[in-house]
């Protein structure tokens, strides 16, 4: 099984990634990480040296590799990832997916409390700038995010949650 986690920047998919991977002795794959490794760039340098349109294209072939390379596996995606190309449909065809639901004036908390620099499209904001920002951009994202097949609030978020959600 593949359980994918989509959501907003900040809303904790590579963290809450990582554990259920460790509960479930399952691969854990972060689509950020391994295209950081992929590229031996960074996120920042990708946009800033090839921009968005081209880290969407690599995002989208990560995608594919990652699955064709775990049938058995936790991935964590980049934010953006399911808003992109047919992404969500091929998540969907994919795995199981996980959104997770966090409210904006958390995602500024959490992200202000991490430091914006290494998410390009955060990088330099204010913080009233931020809440905007990411305010505008999941207006956009919601109709992505609300095809996953569970939406858990941040409340549920937890590895214990899905375990028992999944059946696992
Ligand atoms: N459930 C949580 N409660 C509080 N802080 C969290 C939670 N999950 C993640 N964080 C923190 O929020 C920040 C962003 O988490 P991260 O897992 O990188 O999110 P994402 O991959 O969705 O952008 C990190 O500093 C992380 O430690
Ligand atoms: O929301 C986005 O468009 C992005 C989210 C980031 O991942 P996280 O959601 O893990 O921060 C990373 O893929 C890139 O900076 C773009
Ligand atoms: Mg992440």
């Amino acid at each position: 099984m593949r359980i994918f986690l989509i959501g907003m920047m900040g809303s904790g998919k590579t963290t809450l990634g990582r554990q259920l991977a460790g509960r479930l002795g399952y691969t854990f794959v972060d689509l950020d990480e391994y295209l950081v490794q992929r590229e031996g760039q960074s996120i920042a340098q990708i946009f800033e040296r090839q921009g968005q349109e081209h880290f969407r294209r690599l995002e989208r072939q990560a995608l594919e590799e990652v699955v064709q390379a775990h049938e058995q596996a936790v991935i964590s995606t980049g934010g953006g990832a399911p808003c992109f190309f047919d992404n969500i449909n091929y998540i969907n065809q994919h795995g199981t997916s996980i959104y997770l639901n966090v409210p904006v004036e958390q995602l500024v908390e959490r992200l202000l409390a991490q430091g914006l620099e290494e998410r390009p499209l955060l990088a330099g904001k204010s913080p009233a700038e931020l809440n905007s920002f990411l305010a505008e951009t999941l207006t956009h994202r919601k109709q992505f995010y609300e095809r996953a097949t569970i939406a858990l609030s941040d409340a549920q978020a937890s590895a214990d949650n899905l375990l028992t959600l999944l059946n696992l």
